[in-house]
């Protein structure tokens, strides 16, 4: 039987990078809120003992796939845990929506999705922190698709304390340039000590992202859509980019800008979710 998974992706409404430790990863804060809107996958599971994926994901081999890993690992954790057998097997596809590289979360929440859904069909009754645990290793956004519910993070993003965003609408721009994250963290010029603030101080200062600077200012397709948008509506880019979103009330007056954009900017209108689709389905 074939079952369907939704893989939703993310915003970072505020991003603040408070520190960087020894080994060269960034301490941050920040707020993640899902949105309703992202890939779609299918999980047909079998008694074969590989793990195959349909399609492939254009210029990232399938050992590299974070749905090829994810799924491999699990098998390995289970099989040493002797919750499996060496045979369990399962053929995964993916209809691939959000943009890659987009600092939409994409790969992160396909590693999470097939690793709730894995845990689920291969009946190897993991906990969520758990899934979370094995997924840190994946991707510093893993923990959050797994937990599924909106959440300061903090710690390199494993350290999430629920909180309730509004659940806006937004206008979600791509400009059409990848920016790989080692490209922001990397830059010398990165604002990397703001300060660290309490839950209460962060919900209700003014949001903003400490990688903006340097995307708008090596990336002229990021500052260009910004530009644009901020004539609008509040916007800033999400996590290290390259999209950007505008917020909005309604979804009317979301749609009502998507109208006016210019044929260079690839957009969609999404809303703010505090439990993310995956859950959704998952409590259903
Ligand atoms: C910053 C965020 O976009 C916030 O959503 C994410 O945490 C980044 O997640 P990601 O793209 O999945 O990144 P990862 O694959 O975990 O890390 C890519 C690279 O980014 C740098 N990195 C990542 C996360 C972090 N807190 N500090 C870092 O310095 C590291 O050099 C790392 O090797
Ligand atoms: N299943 C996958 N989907 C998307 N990208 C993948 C996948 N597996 C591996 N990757 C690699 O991960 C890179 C980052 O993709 P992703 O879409 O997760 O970025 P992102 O949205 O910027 O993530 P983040 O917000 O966590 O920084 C891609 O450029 C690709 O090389």
């Amino acid at each position: 039987m074939i079952e369907r998974w939704p893989s939703p992706g993310k915003l970072n409404l505020f991003l603040f990078i408070t520190g960087q430790r020894d080994d060269g990863y960034h301490s941050l804060q920040t707020l993640f809120q899902f949105l309703d809107y992202g890939d779609e996958m299918t999980f047909a599971v079998d008694q074969h003992a590989h793990i195959r994926l349909l399609n492939e994901i254009e210029n990232v081999p399938c050992e590299e796939n974070l749905i090829y890993r994810a799924a491999q690992c699990l098998k390995t954790q289970a099989i040493a845990d002797k919750r499996c057998e060496e045979t369990v097997g399962v053929t995964i596809g993916i209809n691939k929506i959000l943009p890659m590289g987009g600092g939409l979360g994409g790969g992160s929440s396909n590693a999470a999705t097939t690793l709730i859904a894995l845990n689920q069909l291969w009946h190897l009754n993991y906990s969520l922190a758990q899934l979370a645990d094995l997924g840190l290793a994946l991707g510093a956004d893993v923990p959050i698709f797994v937990q599924g519910y909106a959440a300061l993070a903090e710690g390199i993003g494993e350290q999430l304390t629920p909180v309730q965003p509004v659940e806006k609408w937004y206008l979600v721009a791509h400009p059409n340039v990848s920016i790989p994250t080692p490209v922001i963290f990397n830059d010398p010029e990165l604002t990397r000590n703001s300060p660290v603030r309490t839950v209460e101080q962060l919900m209700h200062s003014p949001w903003s992202n400490d990688c903006e600077a340097i995307a708008r200012k090596r990336f002229r397709k990021v500052d260009e859509l910004l530009n644009w948008l901020l004539e609008y509506a509040p916007s800033r880019l999400t996590g290290t980019g390259a999209c950007v979103f505008a917020e909005f009330d309604s979804e009317a007056a979301a749609r009502q800008v998507l109208t006016l954009t210019p044929p260079w900017m690839t957009c969609f209108v999404a809303k703010g979710a505090t439990i993310s689709l995956l859950h959704r389905q998952l409590s259903e």
